[in-house]
């Protein structure tokens, strides 16, 4: 297998589940004890603030009692060796890539270490609980803060770059996710589409497993230093 030029990986909720973060799949996991329609759309944080804002309070806390494992550190050594020519997309939104070592992270569907104003787009960091009431610090106005995360229904982030950045690299690498959410689960197909070889790095078949040139089955702590070595 000649050594690729540039290298374009997918991670989801898989590479972080050694890390004690629940998938989304997980039977006791947070999704298993909501409906995604009651905490992960517009209408949800419209009708329910209360409630969408303690969901995501109580996964950001948890990020507190969590540490990247050896495939986010392996990708991070990946980084290093492909200086620039590695681009790595997430559709997670903890930040143990960056706690992992990487620098260069696409957080396609937002990160909960950050808040948004929904009415003028102010941004910043954010550390501990999303106050429902708090106005905004340059709007004023309240309620309308919430997590900086891609919900149902609403756009994800950079996807422009994201495409040019497949199209420009000569291996798609999809590691720990399911291939159910759109339109993250159609990079393979636009993939293949360019003539791009790709690989699966998963627990198990995903739902487009099928598609890919190859797939290799276990966890991800394993599979991906063995794949960066
Ligand atoms: C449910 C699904 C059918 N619905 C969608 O896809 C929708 C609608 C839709 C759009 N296009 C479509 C086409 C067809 C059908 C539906 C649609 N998509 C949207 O609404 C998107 C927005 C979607 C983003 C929503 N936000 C998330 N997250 C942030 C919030 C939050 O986190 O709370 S999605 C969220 O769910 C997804 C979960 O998937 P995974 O990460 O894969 O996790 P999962 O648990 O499912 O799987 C884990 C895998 O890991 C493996 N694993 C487990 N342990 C390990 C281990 N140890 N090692 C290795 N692997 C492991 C398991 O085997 C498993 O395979 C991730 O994307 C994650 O970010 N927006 C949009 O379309 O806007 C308009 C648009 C877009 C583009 C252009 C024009 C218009």
């Amino acid at each position: 297998m000649p050594l690729p030029r540039s290298i374009f990986v997918l991670t989801g909720a898989g590479i972080s589940a050694e890390s004690g973060v629940e998938t989304f799949r997980d039977t006791n996991g947070p999704w298993s004890k909501v409906r995604l329609e009651d905490v992960a759309t517009p209408e949800a944080f419209r009708r329910d603030p209360d409630g969408v804002q303690a969901f995501y309070n109580a996964r950001r806390e948890g990020l507190r009692r969590v540490s990247a494992n050896p495939a986010h550190e392996a990708l991070a050594k990946l980084e290093r060796a492909f200086a620039g020519t590695l681009t790595l997309v997430t559709q997670n939104i903890d930040d143990l890539h960056e706690r992992g070592g990487s620098s260069a992270v696409i957080h396609m569907h937002g990160e909960l270490k950050k808040a948004i104003c929904a009415a003028c787009g102010f941004r910043r960091a954010q550390d501990g609980d999303i106050r429902v009431e708090e106005a905004c610090p340059a709007c004023s106005r309240t309620g309308t803060m919430r997590p900086d995360v891609v919900w149902f229904g609403e756009m994800p982030h950079h996807l422009d770059a994201i495409f040019e950045r497949l199209e420009a690299a000569d291996l798609f690498v999809s590691i720990g996710t399911s291939g159910a959410v759109y339109p993250a689960a159609g990079f393979v197909a636009h993939a293949k589409n360019a003539g791009i070889r790709t690989l699966e790095l998963n627990l198990e078949p995903s739902d487009g497993s099928w598609q890919f040139d190859e797939a290799r089955h276990g966890t991800a702590s394993r599979l991906v230093p063995a794949f960066v070595d």
